[in-house]
């Protein structure tokens, strides 16, 4: 396997009164991209946030090679419709881990923005507010603000999800693109196909590692059955 980018062993994590990893140990190689694939309420979300910090382990040890502060681009639905920002303010924001967060953005802040929105799409939407987009175009403003960051490890929460092909492919490209630039990604998804397309995988079930290593031997028929018939009996 390549060079790893984080490396978890016994790590146990999850929230007040509710321990949802436990003996966790997996890992994530570095400049590609993994999947981390499981059932509703399996763990995923919960690996992205001890993988970005924002959820401390309680136990175990967590080995990262990446410089500065991972970016993180939560779920879409975790975002509320009457957030008051505009697309520009949006992405905007992921210049803030670099600048703080009452300084003026430089003009490079500006241009890194810019450059994300067009890469993205959504130059046409910069003055739009947030909670007036599609499911797609919002998606879209989130992945820039996590890629404005310009982190070496970028981390997505359901990126690709319910949205149409072309949202998809859009997203899709751009990751592809930036793991070639030493970037880092792990996505959290539901989406098969696109977790079929990356360079490593994890399974989890209940908080559980089921399987690690190329989709290809983790994503057969027999795993997601049992992983799927599993999560239909609780
Ligand atoms: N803030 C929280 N407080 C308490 N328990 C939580 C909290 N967030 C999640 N959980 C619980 O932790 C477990 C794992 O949830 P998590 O969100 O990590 O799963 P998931 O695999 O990302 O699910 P989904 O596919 O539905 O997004 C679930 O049982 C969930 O109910």
């Amino acid at each position: 396997m390549a060079a790893s980018q984080v490396t978890l062993s016994a790590v146990a994590a999850g929230y007040p009164g509710r321990l949802v990893l436990s003996g966790f140990a997996a890992q994530i190689p570095a400049f590609g991209t993994t999947a981390v694939v499981g059932a509703n309420g399996s763990g995923k979300s919960t690996l992205l946030g001890v993988l970005s910090g924002v959820i401390p382990a309680t136990a175990g040890t967590i080995v990262h090679r990446t410089k500065g502060r991972p970016a993180f681009v939560v779920q879409r639905s975790a975002i509320a419709d009457t957030f008051p920002l505009t697309v520009r303010e949006t992405v905007s924001m992921g210049r803030w881990a670099e600048r703080g967060l009452w300084r003026r953005l430089t003009a490079h802040d500006r241009s890194v923005v810019d450059s994300w929105m067009e890469r993205l799409g959504i130059a046409d939407l910069a003055g739009r507010q947030l909670g007036e987009l599609s499911g797609g175009q919002r998606q879209r403003a989130l992945v820039a603000q996590g890629l404005a960051q310009e982190a070496d490890l970028l981390l997505l929460d359901e990126p690709t999800t319910g949205l149409d092909a072309s949202a998809r492919q859009a997203i899709t490209e751009v990751l592809d693109e930036v793991t070639t630039n030493g970037v880092t990604v792990v996505q959290a998804t539901h989406d098969l196909a696109a977790a079929r397309r990356t360079d490593h995988c994890l399974l989890l079930h209940d908080g559980q590692l089921l399987s690690e290593g190329p989709p290809a031997d983790v994503l057969t028929d027999d795993a997601l059955n049992r992983v799927w018939q599993f999560a239909e009996r609780v």
